[in-house]
């Protein structure tokens, strides 16, 4: 339980942590949010400006100059709550000079949606395994929403999964406002490792899109991708779920059709012909699909779960195998 402790710290510059920002901002209850992020510029900007340079720049940031820094320890140090929202593949860098005594006694939230590379684990067993933040002082937050939704205010739905339910729960107070509406869960693996697999969909998504696929087939590949995701979290963490609740199946499907979405994007990119590192160029966002498909390759070696999307998805991002041959060899394999 967090009881009086209410001082946040929100570590990464990103859409997300902006609108994470947002919502902690506009909820009603007392506390005090810090934030962290490394563009020294971005935070003069914040300074004098109140809104972030690079993200979201509509959304006016309501926190007072002094409170945001590049200095993480610090931040770190006067939190209660520290909420990570860098991605996976960069949360070790940004992680460099924290140690587990600077995490120790503290509430750890995640709303990264990644793996973190070479270890191929997910927030909540890297945290676990390197930081000692046990899943009872560990909360994820997920499910289908989008940063520049938060952004206009439109209603929005969040899971907030914990070892700890009344944690969550309390946390989930934190957070909701007149568009953001929570509910909670106990499956960390399952929201964590839904949340990775469906960005890889969203990939597999915009190549079917770049290659020129229709919207027929869009549906027939989610519908395989949503029993794909079902089989590797079961195999995981075999625990009774629902897949066809929102933290899941409505993770997917935002992603995989919504004009927001950094994968999908990403993926027709890759359909149309660019490289990996022109389609990286041209987006001044992270896939994290791109990083996960790779993580979830290695972890797969252990569960050896049939994953035909991802896959196609591993072929052709990290084989350099041809997305049109790829997809044609997919089609034959979906039902
Ligand atoms: N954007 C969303 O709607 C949304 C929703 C839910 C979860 N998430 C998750 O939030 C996390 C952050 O994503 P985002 O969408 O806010 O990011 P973004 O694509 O909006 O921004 C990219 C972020 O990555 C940082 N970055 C880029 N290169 C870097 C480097 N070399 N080293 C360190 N940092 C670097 C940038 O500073 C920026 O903060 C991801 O795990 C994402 O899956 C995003
Ligand atoms: O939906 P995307 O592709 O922008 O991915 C970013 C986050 O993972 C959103 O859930």
């Amino acid at each position: 339980m967090l009881k009086q402790k209410k001082k946040i710290t929100v570590v990464g510059g990103g859409s997300w942590a902006t609108a994470n920002i947002k919502m902690l901002a506009d909820n009603v209850t007392e506390k005090e949010i810090f934030w962290w992020m490394r563009n020294e510029q971005a935070v003069e900007h914040l300074h004098k400006f109140n809104h972030n340079p690079h993200y979201l720049s509509s959304v006016e940031i309501k926190l007072p100059p002094e409170n945001i820094s590049t200095n993480l320890k610090a931040l770190i140090q006067q939190a209660d709550i520290v909420l990570l929202n860098v991605p996976a593949a960069f949360l070790k860098e940004a992680f460099a000079g924290i140690t587990p005594a600077d995490l120790a006694g503290k509430k750890v939230v995640s709303a990264i949606k990644g793996i973190v590379p070479d270890e191929n684990q997910i927030i909540g067993e890297f945290l676990n395994q390197h930081y000692g933040i046990s899943f009872n002082d560990f909360i994820v937050i997920s499910g289908p929403c989008h940063a520049e939704e938060v952004a206009l205010e439109k209603l929005s739905y969040l899971t907030i999964a914990s070892g700890d339910l009344e944690l969550a729960a309390e946390f989930a107070g934190m957070i909701n406002t007149r568009y953001i509406k929570t509910n909670v869960s106990d499956d960390i693996y399952g929201t964590e490792y839904g949340a990775v697999l469906k960005n890889v969909y969203a990939i597999a998504s915009g190549i079917c899109h770049g290659v020129g696929y229709g919207d027929n087939f869009q549906a027939v590949l989610i519908s395989n991708a949503i029993r794909e995701l079902e089989r590797f979290v079961d195999a995981v963490h075999p625990i009774n779920r629902d897949i066809k609740e929102s933290a899941y199946l409505g993770d997917l499907l935002v992603t995989a059709y919504s004009q927001f979405s950094r994968n999908r994007t990403f993926g027709n990119m890759i359909g149309k012909g660019y490289t990996v590192t022109s389609a990286q160029l041209e987006m001044n966002m992270i896939a994290e699909g791109y990083y996960a498909v790779n993580c979830l390759q290695q972890v797969n070696k252990q569960y050896k779960v049939n994953m035909p999307v991802c896959d196609a998805v591993y072929a052709i991002l990290y084989q350099k195998r041809s997305p049109v041959i790829e997809m044609r060899n997919l089609a034959e394999k979906l039902s």
